[in-house]
């Protein structure tokens, strides 16, 4: 059964918009940040690391963000490029912003924070006109990702790129990807993500995610159905909602929603996983694969970033999702 049909004469697979800044995690693990003393300095930002994903996974890639005009906004243009990632709509900011960092806090495996530095973030810096046409004119897929709705002008960009992506009939994707350190309040949150989340055709997100959207619907408990039923009268096709290692839930409009494991990891620390998950998801669909199978790809791809240091570099192969779920299979790996 296919779901979501992607057109098929279009030279680009796939589009994203959004963050893209440095991610310096903790060489010392299990400790907090203040024993911590060196870190391993890495691309990040999730729709940036989704698209190293996608490209990684063999898809036809580019990227439509801001960088600062530094050392740190070269080093991650640099990064996408080497990564076959086209990076034209990759425009250098000229006021002084500067790249956002995330360092990251590995504790334990389960308990893992992140302390952002993003006052003045060259990403959010991104404006409508700005935003290439032509690109996202050319490709099957555009991805957006909430935070940057955060602010002005990047917001306008995100809008501007979904009337092109409407008008061009690329398939669009919505990672919530909400961190409550970029906005004012959740209502301010959902009043932005309920807007876009209208407009697209694949939803992704947390249940945390899904209940600071329905922040205004005074539910009394969270429920996966009825959160995605919603999104089924306006443009969406597949909602999917993920639980942590508990797998994920994909709902489309006519059933009762379709379930995936997850497998089990030898866990580093946390993050990243969402952002493997998407991608590995992400390509299954556009193989026309079913959507346990689907997701069960994006669910080895999060295993391995997982257990991996940082994010967008460890972001697997199809061979190497494959050999994980084989392993998994014949019970070689067990969770940490
Ligand atoms: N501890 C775990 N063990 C095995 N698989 C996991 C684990 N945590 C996450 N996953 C896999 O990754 C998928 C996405 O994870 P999760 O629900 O934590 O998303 P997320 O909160 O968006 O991630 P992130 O921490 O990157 O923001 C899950 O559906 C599951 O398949
Ligand atoms: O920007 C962030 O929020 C951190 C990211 O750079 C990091 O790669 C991550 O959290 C992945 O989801």
């Amino acid at each position: 059964m296919t779901y979501v049909s992607f057109p098929t004469n279009k030279p680009l697979d796939f589009v994203a918009i959004g963050r893209l800044c440095i991610d310096l995690n903790a060489n010392e693990i299990h400790r907090p940040m203040e024993e911590t003393m060196t870190f391993t300095k890495y691309v990040g930002g999730s729709p940036a690391n989704i698209t190293i994903g996608m490209s990684r996974l063999g898809l036809n890639t580019a990227f439509i963000g801001k960088v600062a005009n530094d050392q740190m906004g070269r080093f991650i243009t640099d990064y996408l490029q080497r990564n076959k990632i086209d990076t034209a709509g990759v425009v250098t900011d000229t006021t002084g912003a500067v790249t956002g960092l995330a360092f990251t806090e590995i504790k334990s495996p389960t308990d893992c924070s992140i302390l952002m530095y993003r006052d003045n973030a060259a990403d959010l810096k991104l404006t409508p006109n700005e935003v290439q046409e032509e690109l996202i004119g050319q490709a099957k897929v555009l991805l957006i990702s909430g935070t940057a709705l955060a602010k002005s002008p990047s917001r306008e960009a995100v809008f501007q790129a979904l009337n092109y992506a409407k008008k061009h009939g690329a398939v669009i994707v919505f990672d919530l990807d909400y961190r409550p350190y970029t906005w004012t309040s959740p209502e301010e949150t959902a009043v932005y993500y309920n807007l876009a989340a209208e407009k697209c055709d694949i939803i992704l997100g947390t249940r945390e995610e899904f209940d600071m959207m329905e922040c205004f619907e005074n539910n009394e408990s969270s429920d996966d159905k009825v959160t995605a039923s919603k999104w089924f009268n306006h443009s969406a096709k597949i909602v999917i909602i993920k639980h942590g290692k508990e797998g994920s839930i994909a709902y489309t409009q006519d059933d009762e929603g379709h379930r995936a494991k997850s497998f089990p990891a030898k866990v580093v620390k946390t993050f990243g996983a969402g952002d493997s998950y998407a991608a590995g998801f992400l390509y299954g669909v556009m193989q026309g694969w079913t959507l346990e199978k689907s997701m069960e790809f994006g669910s080895a791809a999060a295993c391995i970033v997982i257990s991996s240091h940082s994010c967008s570099d460890a972001m697997p192969t199809v061979n190497q999702v494959e050999d994980y779920i084989e392993r998994c299979n014949r019970n070689e790996i067990t969770a940490s």
